[in-house]
């Protein structure tokens, strides 16, 4: 990777290529397009633009287009083993690059040629000119090059291809895998994705999942008086242990703007999903500020923060995931699909549907590569326990313990789209990996009554629903969402994506584990270490 401070920017050329003996670092105008950056020439000016930010600028000089403005350009390593690619760089693609061997900037740089990028820093020409230089040597878990090349970055429109020169074959071993060197290939780099809410159910199957998949995880975690990371507490490693940890926890708020900032410029994430919430819809009533506060300007705040980074940075390949939620369909009659119209019934609903336009905004507004993952219900053995799924299955394996005997339910005859939360964070990540950024509809197209789930949940260990489950009207809502059910055609169709878990597996994998949890908390009930709790 490369980067090239321009004008009080920094922007950032992956793949590059280690190029023997070419003397002026080249980028690649079709690389560049193929990336969605648009170049234009017109007479002598040339100017780069992404979106509706212009990246760079200059003009042409002989043959080749010339930058201007460039001050630094910063080699830092894609592996851990770069002594090989830092020696000479071009941003290039194998197509069209034969010309550049013939041509006159492929021999060793004239004295006043090589002083173009000069600086206090500067040292001495050599054959293969470097001026030494650390890059934000502050920022932790990456490795920079210190070497700095001393030829500024030229442009050229065309290159032709070079796939068989030994140079390139070379070039090519060094990079994309990795490092050839001495006939070993180390691994290639990590991704490295930001989480918000990793603590909650969707952030540990996502990191889970990511951590598997060979990214570098950081999670942005609340402070707050009690631990709240349980769910994550099996694959946390010490920071000590840098070699295996790869998850890594910061604290931030949604409802701090600096914070999102900063961990941003610090972490330098390819990928950014937000999951944080307050994502309970009865409680959104209670405080809808907050909610509002967390669920949609939080949105908005990590939107802007992520845009700003990349202003400054020139990382415009950031990708934005945006937790989306069937609660933005309300009232509207399913199936509900990415073209339904919203109708929120909550101060929850009607914040994700802000956060929903936020992010379509910044995508339309600012080029941001941003999705929306409308999800569906999505449960588990993880879920909160004041979730109605997880609510009922806590009950069954407490009855069948004899640690409850009650259970305190409100409308029975909303029905719902249940899935399984650890195929819908795959969704999430597939989202992020196609070409162009979009909106996808994630659901198992079932829909259930709790009444439904009720049944399945307590005739799976032989009980009888109607013997223990008492209606309270406390926990009706002020207004309901009756009935979702998803098209999830879009996600099935260009993602690839379908759930894996149906509704009676679901139902009893979360009786199952609660059952195993229920029968260890007798233990301590009946060992008089804690009090049989109420339900929550
Ligand atoms: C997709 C969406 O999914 C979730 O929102 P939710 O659908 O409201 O989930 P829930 O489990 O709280 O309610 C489901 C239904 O069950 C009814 N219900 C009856 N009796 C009780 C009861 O006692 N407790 C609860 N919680 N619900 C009850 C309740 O009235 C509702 O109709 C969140 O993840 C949200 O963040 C999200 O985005």
């Amino acid at each position: 990777m490369v980067k090239i401070k321009l004008n009080g920017f920094v922007w950032e050329l992956k793949n590059v290529r280690h190029i023997p003996d070419l003397t002026k670092n080249l980028i690649s105008v079709g690389q560049l397009a193929s990336e969605g950056y648009t170049t234009i020439f017109h007479g002598d000016d040339w100017k780069i633009s992404k979106g509706a930010m212009t990246i760079a600028r200059g003009k042409k000089s002989g043959t080749l287009y010339k930058t201007a403005g460039a001050c630094h350009l910063i080699a830092v390593a894609a592996n851990e083993n770069p002594n090989l690619w830092h020696q000479r760089l071009g941003h290039m693609i194998y197509a069209e690059v034969e010309d550049i061997l013939e041509s006159p900037i492929l021999r060793t740089p004239q004295p006043e040629e090589s002083n173009e990028a000069n600086n206090e820093q500067s040292e001495p020409p050599t054959p293969t000119p470097v001026l030494k230089r650390s890059f934000r040597p502050h920022v932790p878990n990456k490795r920079y090059i210190d070497y700095m090349h001393r030829g500024l970055c030229f442009f050229i429109p065309s290159f032709i291809h070079l796939f068989s020169h030994p140079a390139m074959e070379k070039a090519n071993a060094a990079v994309g895998s990795g490092s050839a060197t001495n006939g070993e290939v180390s691994p290639p780099p990590r991704k490295v994705a930001l989480i918000t809410g990793i603590t909650g159910q969707d952030g540990s199957y996502l990191t889970e999942f990511l951590l598997n998949k060979g990214y570098e995880v950081h999670g942005l975690i609340r402070r707050s008086s009690n631990f709240n990371t349980q769910r994550i507490d099996h694959i946390y490693v010490d920071p000590h242990n840098a070699h295996k940890a790869h998850m890594k926890l910061h604290y931030a708020d949604l409802s701090d703007a600096s914070s999102l900032r900063r961990w941003l410029d610090t972490i330098l994430p390819d990928e950014v999903y937000n999951l944080a919430a307050q994502s309970h819809v009865a409680v959104s009533f209670e405080i809808p500020d907050y909610t509002a506060d967390v669920v949609a300007t939080g949105a908005l705040r990590l939107l802007e923060a992520v845009r700003s980074h990349i202003a400054a940075s020139g990382r415009s390949h950031i990708r934005y995931y945006q937790a989306g939620s069937s609660e933005m369909f309300g009232s509207t009659p399913p199936p509900q699909s990415e073209t339904t119209p919203f109708h929120p019934r909550s101060p929850y609903a009607a914040s994700k549907c802000a956060a929903h336009w936020y992010t379509v905004n910044y995508r339309e507004a600012y080029g941001l590569y941003a999705c929306n993952g409308i999800l569906f219900n999505h449960e588990s053995p993880r879920r909160g326990e004041n979730f109605v799924t997880r609510k009922i299955t806590r009950a069954v394996g407490r009855i069948k313990v004899g640690l409850q005997n009650k259970l305190f339910l409100g409308n029975l005859q909303a029905s719902r789209d249940w899935g399984f939360a650890g195929d819908y964070v795959e969704a999430m990540w597939l989202m992020l990996q196609q070409e162009k950024p979009d909106d996808y509809v994630v659901a198992t197209e079932e829909s259930h009554t709790v009444e439904e789930f009720l049944e399945v949940a307590f005739g799976y260990v032989g009980l009888n629903w109607r013997d223990h489950v008492v209606i309270d009207k406390r926990y009706f809502r002020p207004s309901e969402v009756d009935n979702l059910k998803g098209d999830a055609s879009k996600a099935k169709k260009v993602l690839g994506w379908k759930p894996r878990v149906g509704f009676e597996q679901l139902v009893k994998m979360m009786v199952d584990q609660d059952i195993e949890m229920a029968k260890k908390e007798k233990v301590l009930v009946d060992a008089g270490y804690i009090d049989a709790q109420q339900q929550p």
